[in-house]
Formats: structure tokens, C-alpha cells, sequence
């Protein structure tokens, strides 16, 4: 019988087999900073993850909102809306697509430069060892031709998770909404600021979403192993929903540690990523943080990524630069910002600090001023 194809594809790694992480597998360095267990520290001390409800009335979500994304990047999001029942069913459909024959899946494959498609995702390929799970980017928007790759005869399966994946995402791009419009307040932007209110309405209109679906299988010796490479994500912000079964860990300072998430059932964890940070000068900052695996149970995890259309400039909101002072990012796309970002995995350099004005030869001075007089998030076709 000849071998089936995927099984020479170096690309396919049958992590079900596996009886012990081989050295392609293995990454150094990964107990060089502590763990701790968020879910464990009292609320309000240093270790504990900030939580927001929803519920609370806007001015207290708001403050709340404010200082997580000061001091943390990331807080754990509750009372938002999104019933427990459609998250379980979000869940379940992911774990039905992880359940694929490989051949199935390797058929969906990423291709170099690809935005979506199944595999790892694009950030493995800045490193040698390869990282103990398998991941599926989509964009909601092309999700029903998209998913032909993997579903090539439609059918059932497919119907139910392209319902499912469309019945959330409606959800969740209203809930988008909602928590941008924290954010700004957050930042100290009112309702009656018409500057603020044109800016979010410019930034929630263009909003667009990509989806990154995660599956991190049991491993046999998960100290060895790694399920995401430590990152801080691009984009404005990202819903991360991790399943019943924890691993998403959150770095801190001072002391150095990470923070272990605990899984809150229902609950979204909100990143801030780094163009949010570049939009709000500095003041909100992107979170580093990575997913480990354990040895008894599989992980599901969902990504809900936010950010700019790709031909959107983002600088800092002028009513985000202090008076007098100016904006500490020059004005970069999102694609632009991602090229920084390979040039900055390459180098071993900060992405954040190359597009920082101060870091600027004269060009990006020069558009870091020239932001401060332009709409903010410039729309240009
Ligand atoms: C919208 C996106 C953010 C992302 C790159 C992507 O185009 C789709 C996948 C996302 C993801 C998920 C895992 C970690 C990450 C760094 C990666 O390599 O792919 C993020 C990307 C990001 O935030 O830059
Ligand atoms: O699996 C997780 O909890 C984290 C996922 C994540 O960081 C990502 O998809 O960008
Ligand atoms: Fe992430």
C-alpha cells in the first residue's frame, strides 16, 4: 500500500503518536522565568488578572478597563453578553475540525505568505523548533469559500461549523464595538468629544476580524514542549477564549514571572496588541504571552483578532499625546507594521521601538508629525 501523502509532507507532525517530544520539538529556556498561578492570587493583588464585567455601569468598567490596559495589556472580560451555550458549540466545531484525517487538513494547508489556512501560524516560521500544536487562521468574511479546503463536499460538518463560526462572529463584532467604545473611554475620550466620537466611529467601521483557531494536543513531557511562542499580537486587540482547560500565561514585571490564566468559564481574556499601543501612544500597552500544554488533556483555543483594514495608516490619537509633547509612533499599516516586526524576529530587535519616533531618521519623524494633523486612522483607497 503506498504511504499516505501527508505522512512525507515535513510539514505533518502526528502529535497522537508521539510517546515523547523529539528534539525538533524540544525548546530550551522554557522554565527560565517562574510560574505563577493567577487564578490562586487574591483579586486586586499583584498576581491576579484583572477582570472586567460588563454589567458594571460604563464609568466603572471604563476605569477598570483603563487601568488593566495600563498595567497589564490584558484583562479577563465577564458579564459580555455571549451566551456560555453558543461557546460551547464554537468549542465542540473546533474540536470536530482538529478531528480531521490529517490528508483532510494538510489539503488546507497555509501557503508561504498565506493570511489563512491550517498549519502553524505565521509566527513559527521565525524558529527553528516547532511548536506542540496545530492552528487554523480564517477570515470570517470568506469563511464559507475558505472552508471548501477542508470540507471540499460541503456536507453537515461543514454546514454546522460555518453556522456556528458566523453566529459568532456577529456576536463578537458587536461586542468589538462595545469594548472599543471602553476603551476610548478609558483613555479619557467622552461621548460628547466629537473628535473621539468621529474617531471611534471611523475605527469601528473599518474594523476588521480574522480568526485563529489553536489546538494543543496532550504531550508527554510538556516541560519540554511549547504550544505558542511567547508574542505580543499585532493588531488593535484580540478575544482569546481558552477552553476548560488553562495554558494561556501572561508575562510580568518586576519581579520577572509569568502569570497563568486561570479558565474562567465564559469568559474572554482581551490582549491588547501592539497597534493598540501605537493608537493610544503608548499609554495602553501590548501584553507578552504564550500557551503552554500539559500531559492529561487536549486545549482548544480561539483567537478573535481585531485591527485596521490593511491600507489604514495608524498613529497616535492626537487626545492621547500629552500637550506639547509629540506622538511617541510614527503612522504604519498594518502590513507595513507586520514587515517591521519580521525585520525586528530577524535581528532580535523590538518592533514597537523601530517604529517609536524617537527611534526615526528623518522620514519617520516626519510622518509621526504629520500624523498629529491628519485623521488618525488615515482611510486611503
Ligand atoms: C490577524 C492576525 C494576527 C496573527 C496573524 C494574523 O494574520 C492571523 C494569525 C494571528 C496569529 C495567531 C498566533 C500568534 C500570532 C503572532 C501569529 O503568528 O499568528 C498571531 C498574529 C499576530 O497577532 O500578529
Ligand atoms: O492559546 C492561547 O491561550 C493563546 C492564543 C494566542 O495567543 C493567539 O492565538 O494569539
Ligand atoms: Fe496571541
Amino acid at each position: 500500500m503506498p504511504t499516505p501523502s501527508h505522512l512525507n509532507n515535513p510539514l505533518y507532525f502526528d502529535f497522537r503518536a508521539a510517546r515523547r517530544v523529539p528534539e525538533s520539538h524540544a525548546w530550551p529556556g522554557l522554565d527560565d522565568h517562574p510560574v505563577v498561578d493567577g487564578g490562586a492570587a487574591p483579586p486586586g493583588s499583584p498576581d491576579a488578572v484583572p477582570v472586567v464585567d460588563l454589567r458594571e455601569p460604563p464609568a466603572a468598567a471604563a476605569a477598570r478597563v483603563a487601568r488593566a490596559a495600563e498595567q497589564w495589556g490584558a484583562f479577563l472580560l465577564t458579564g459580555h453578553g455571549v451566551a456560555g451555550e453558543l461557546l460551547a458549540r464554537v468549542e465542540e466545531r473546533i474540536a470536530c475540525m482538529f478531528a480531521l484525517p490529517a490528508a483532510d487538513k494538510m489539503r488546507a494547508v497555509r501557503g508561504p505568505g498565506d493570511a489563512c489556512g491550517y498549519g502553524s501560524p505565521p509566527i513559527s516560521s521565525f524558529f527553528s523548533k516547532c511548536m506542540w500544536s496545530e492552528g487554523y487562521t480564517f477570515s470570517p468574511a470568506s469563511l464559507r469559500r475558505d472552508l471548501r479546503k477542508l470540507w471540499p463536499k460541503a456536507g453537515e460538518d461543514y454546514a454546522s461549523f460555518c453556522d456556528v463560526m458566523e453566529e459568532f462572529h456577529k456576536e463578537m463584532r458587536a461586542l468589538a464595538d462595545r469594548l472599543l467604545e471602553l476603551f476610548l473611554r478609558a483613555l479619557g475620550l467622552t461621548g460628547d468629544q466629537v473628535a473621539a466620537v468621529e474617531a471611534e466611529r471611523r475605527i469601528a467601521e473599518t474594523m476588521t476580524a480574522t480568526m485563529h483557531l489553536n489546538w494543543y494536543p496532550r504531550c508527554p513531557d510538556p516541560r519540554r514542549a511549547l504550544g505558542l511562542i511567547a508574542h505580543t499580537d499585532s493588531g488593535f486587540f484580540t478575544f482569546v477564549l481558552q477552553s476548560l482547560v488553562p495554558g494561556l500565561q501572561l508575562f510580568r514585571h518586576a519581579p520577572d514571572r509569568w502569570v497563568a490564566v486561570p479558565a474562567v468559564p465564559g469568559a474572554f481574556v482581551v490582549n491588547v496588541g501592539d497597534l493598540f499601543q501605537i493608537l493610544t501612544n503608548g499609554r495602553f500597552h501590548s501584553v507578552y504571552h504564550r500557551a503552554v500544554v500539559n500531559r492529561d488533556m487536549d486545549r482548544i483555543s480561539l483567537g478573535y483578532f481585531l485591527g485596521p483594514p490593511p491600507h489604514a495608516k495608524v498613529a497616535p490619537l492626537p487626545e492621547a499625546v500629552p500637550p506639547g509633547r509629540s506622538p511617541a509612533y510614527r503612522a504604519v499599516t498594518w502590513p507595513e507594521y507586520m514587515g517591521v516586526r519580521k525585520k525586528a524576529f530577524t535581528t532580535g530587535a523590538s518592533a514597537l521601538k523601530m517604529v517609536a519616533a524617537a527611534a526615526g531618521s528623518e522620514d519617520a519623524d516626519a510622518t509621526a508629525t504629520a500624523a498629529v494633523h491628519q485623521p488618525q486612522l488615515v482611510v486611503s483607497s
